[in-house]
């Protein structure tokens, strides 16, 4: 072993190593690895990631405006393509299965973690920085490939589990995290304390949100009665390179 410096992306996550792994062994985490997540509860994780989502699309565009070369531009382009295209659909499906319908989300008031994350998300897109602006887009991906990871391979046969999952253990999500912490390992250094506020915050936020989906359960939520659910469970359709 040399004693080289640790990537600036490590460093950063073994200051927050305890939060971390708070996110990645946490409760909400196992459960939907066994498909045992209740339906109130996950209708209202999604409601709130929806409005994450809408926020993170905002910071896609704002990393896009304030990288600084022409191929992290594109790059970033590309990301925010997949995620208006895949990650969208999961969600419309999943409120048309849980009844999550239209005057319900409208109803129903951000959670404090969500309130939290996208007065971070916004603060970061102001800042125009994009050490910031990384630093937000690294934890929020970094931290789901990192839970996704540990699955076993033996899913849920229920797609609102299934596909969650999925989404964020793919090799494109696996090049997209890659990508995003390369950057962060480029720019970081140079605004270092910027960089280590704004992870510091969005892991901190990541442990709450998930958290917060079991203290404000979407109580009105209803499988959609179009049938039995399926039971038991499947294989795992591994997406691996060839
Ligand atoms: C709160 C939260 N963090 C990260 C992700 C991954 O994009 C997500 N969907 N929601």
């Amino acid at each position: 072993m040399t004693d080289t410096q640790p990537r600036f992306t490590d460093a950063l996550r073994h200051a927050h190593a305890e939060t971390w792994d708070a996110v990645v062994r946490h409760r909400f985490v196992r459960e939907l690895f066994a498909g045992s997540v209740p339906d109130t509860v996950m209708a209202g994780y999604l409601v709130q990631d929806y409005r994450f989502f809408d926020d993170f699309i905002r910071l896609l565009g704002a990393a896009i405006c304030a990288a600084d070369s022409t191929d992290a531009r594109i790059t970033l382009a590309r990301v925010a393509g997949e995620v208006a295209g895949d990650e969208n659909t999961y969600f419309l499906r999943c409120f048309e299965a849980l009844g999550a319908d239209e005057p319900l989300r409208a109803e129903t008031p951000d959670s404090p973690a969500t309130a939290g994350f996208l007065a971070l998300m916004r603060e970061a897109v102001a800042s125009q920085n994009y050490a910031a602006i990384l630093a937000v887009l690294v934890v929020a991906e970094w931290s789901y490939l990192s839970w996704a990871r540990t699955a076993p391979a033996t899913l849920p046969q229920d797609f609102v589990h299934a596909e969650w999952v999925d989404l964020h253990d793919g090799p494109e999500f696996r090049e997209r995290v890659a990508f995003l912490r390369a950057e962060l390992d480029r720019v970081g250094p140079g605004e270092e304390s910027v960089a280590a506020d704004f992870f510091g915050r969005a892991i901190a936020l990541e442990r709450d949100f998930f958290d917060d989906a079991y203290a404000h359960p979407l109580t009105a939520a209803r499988r959609a009665a179009s049938g039995p659910e399926p039971s038991g469970t499947v294989r795992r359709p591994r997406r691996l390179r060839a």
